[in-house]
């Protein structure tokens, strides 16, 4: 990255990425803005505290999903730099998939593998009649699973 004069920045995130082994790819923004159809509302799948997440089609077909953090706000650079240091160097078949991160420009964002069924615990805990129903069987089977990757973080 630095190599690439996306690390040479002042800004904080760039100094804290520095000190980060980052062990994942680099993307482009205009490969994100591609995939994504320049962040088009229709591909937003998600939003947490700092994020908006988006999905996207690569050019070969690969499903992505694209968390892009709010650079204004320090909790987002704090976020980025938690991820990428936590994600970038597990793996886990329980954990899911960082392929890359993008910095360029003021945009921070994480690439991870695209998950179906968007967020679980409306699964789990969701009263919709209408959504997918899932037995105990099932709902032990992920919570072992959960335990499994939690022990693997350990
Ligand atoms: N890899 C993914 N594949 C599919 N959907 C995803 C993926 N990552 C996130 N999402 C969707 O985006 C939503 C927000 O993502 P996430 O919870 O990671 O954001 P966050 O900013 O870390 O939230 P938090 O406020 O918990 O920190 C999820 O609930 C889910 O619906």
């Amino acid at each position: 990255m630095r190599r690439m004069g996306w690390l040479g920045g002042k800004d904080p995130v760039y100094k804290e990425l520095r000190g980060v082994d980052l062990q994942t790819g680099l993307f482009t923004l205009r490969q994100i803005k591609a995939a994504t159809k320049n962040f088009d509302a229709v591909n937003k799948i998600g939003e947490g505290g700092f994020s908006c997440v988006y999905k996207g089609l690569q050019s070969d077909g690969t499903m992505i999903a694209v968390k892009q953090l709010s650079s204004k706000s320090k909790q987002g650079n704090r976020e980025f730099v938690n991820e990428m240091g936590l994600i970038s160097g597990h793996q886990h078949p329980n954990l899911v998939k960082l392929y890359g991160c993008c910095v360029e420009g003021n945009q921070l964002i994480l690439i991870y593998e695209y998950l179906e069924n968007n967020c679980l615990s409306r699964i789990l805990f969701g009263r919709d009649p209408n959504k997918t129903k899932l037995d105990w069987p099932t709902r032990t089977k992920i919570c072992l699973g959960i335990a499994k990757a939690l022990a693997y973080l350990h």
